[in-house]
């Protein structure tokens, strides 16, 4: 079983995470987590902070010479920022007459669509910087660093791993665009928007200029595919070994996630059932599917296919053009706090996303295979796809790199 804790305030001195279970000689350099740091930076719509701030990578723990060694994985992401805020988030109590005049000041006009106002309720606090500074985004950069190293495990199988945008607002790639490979990640990457299509990439780059114009914020659906699974991953067995239930859970567990897909989740409700299966078909190489409606998961289990899940972000919860709340040091009408904010982060989001998607799929190929080194995991995922009579084998989905 492969675990993750993430721990750090968006504010604070530095983000922390462990991820546990992981085997041992996965490839893996400081470069490679650092560079999908800045993938999660980057993107048209993203604010001030994503420009000024820095993460800055250590590896504690679990990595020698460029490898894992098995043992759990420690890691550190520096905020460049922290200096600024050493009073304000300060672990010992300070006198509140030294706190720097607005960035101390207590928070009382809670945000609509962000957690300060339950959370206080909830932890009793009478203002909600404690709130914000945990439920921030910021905490995504160690779940993408984690991620990092579940891809270059997932890589070491095979398995590749690629994510882009579908739509911004209200502007979405067509219908039946080309699905993009592993090849194409350089592409996607180099787009404001991480879209595919570069015609719909243009629109959506409009609507982000609109919606800022207007002081307001955008939200969208993203992607994640992966390549190269073994079928079989997950299970129809219990709920919460589906594979489907798994994914759908690290992704909803993603800030502002609020739908999650499978393949063409919500369209395939609409239609007939003649129309939105995959039918198997024979070939010489083997069975295939000659469709991806399912996104590559049947009855909770990877078929083999392309896995294919989308998430849903909703937009941007600090509007510019502030939103109503009230101010609970006053009981009077006010408008929510608003310093500076991305005013669309769907890019992003789809860099999170794929890092959930990696460590979910880690932790499913650990629970199949096992394995306490990548070389032992390769072995016995080879040895099970060569145990499969030939009247039950799968073609393989194959992929540009
Ligand atoms: C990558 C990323 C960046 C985000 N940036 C911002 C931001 O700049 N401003 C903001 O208000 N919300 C931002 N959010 C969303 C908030 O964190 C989220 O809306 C808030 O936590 C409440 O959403 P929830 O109800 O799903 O937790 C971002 C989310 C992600 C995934
Ligand atoms: C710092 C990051 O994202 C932040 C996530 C976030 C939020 O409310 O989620 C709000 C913004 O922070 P602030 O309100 O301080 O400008 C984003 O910049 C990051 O992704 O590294």
């Amino acid at each position: 079983m492969l675990r993750w804790l993430t721990a750090g305030e968006s504010h604070g001195p530095e983000l922390v995470a462990i991820l546990e279970g992981m085997p041992s000689g996965v490839p893996i350099s400081p470069e490679q987590i650092q560079a999908d740091l800045v993938r999660r930076t980057l993107g048209y719509g993203r604010g001030a902070r994503m420009k000024f701030e820095q993460d800055e990578l250590t590896l504690s723990g679990g990595i020698r010479f460029g490898l894992t060694m098995g043992s759990p994985v420690a890691l550190r992401i520096g905020n460049t920022e922290w200096p600024r805020w050493v009073e304000v988030m300060s672990p010992v109590p300070v006198d509140p007459e030294t706190l720097p005049k607005g960035r101390g000041a207590a928070l009382t006009r809670p945000r609509p669509g962000h957690a300060d106002l339950t959370g206080m309720q909830k932890y009793d606090f009478s203002e909600s910087r404690n709130v914000l500074e945990r439920a921030s985004a910021r905490e995504t950069a160690a779940r993408v660093a984690l991620g990092a190293i579940a891809r270059a495990f997932l890589d070491g199988l095979g398995i590749r791993l690629v994510s882009h945008t579908l739509s911004i607002g209200t502007v979405r790639a067509p219908d039946g665009s080309p699905l993009p490979t592993p090849g194409d990640v350089a592409i996607l990457d180099a787009d404001p928007l991480r879209c595919f299509d570069p015609e719909t990439s243009q629109r959506m780059v409009t609507e982000v200029d609109l919606a800022h114009e207007d002081g307001d914020t955008l939200g969208g659906v993203v992607e994640v595919l992966a390549y190269g699974l073994p079928p079989g991953l997950g299970s129809y067995t219990h709920w919460d070994r589906r594979i489907d239930s798994q994914l759908s859970a690290a992704l909803m567990g993603i800030q502002a996630i609020k739908g999650v897909e499978v393949g063409d989740g919500f369209e395939t409700a609409a239609r007939r059932g003649s129309v939105a299966h995959d039918e198997l078909v024979h070939s010489a190489e083997g069975i295939s599917r000659e469709s991806d409606r399912a996104g590559g998961i049947e009855g909770g289990m990877s078929t083999g296919t392309v896995l294919r899940v989308r998430a849903a972000m909703k937009p941007i919860s600090t509007v510019p053009r502030a939103l109503r709340t009230v101010d609970i040091a006053t009981g009077e009408a006010a408008v929510a706090h608003h310093q500076r904010s991305d005013v669309c982060a769907v890019p992003a989001a789809g860099v999170v996303a794929e890092a959930m998607v990696a460590l979910t799929l880690a932790n499913s190929v650990l629970e199949k295979f096992g394995g306490d080194s990548l070389g032992e995991t390769k072995r016995n995922l080879e040895s099970y796809l060569a145990a499969i009579p030939d009247a039950l084998q799968t073609t393989r989905a194959t992929y540009a790199q």
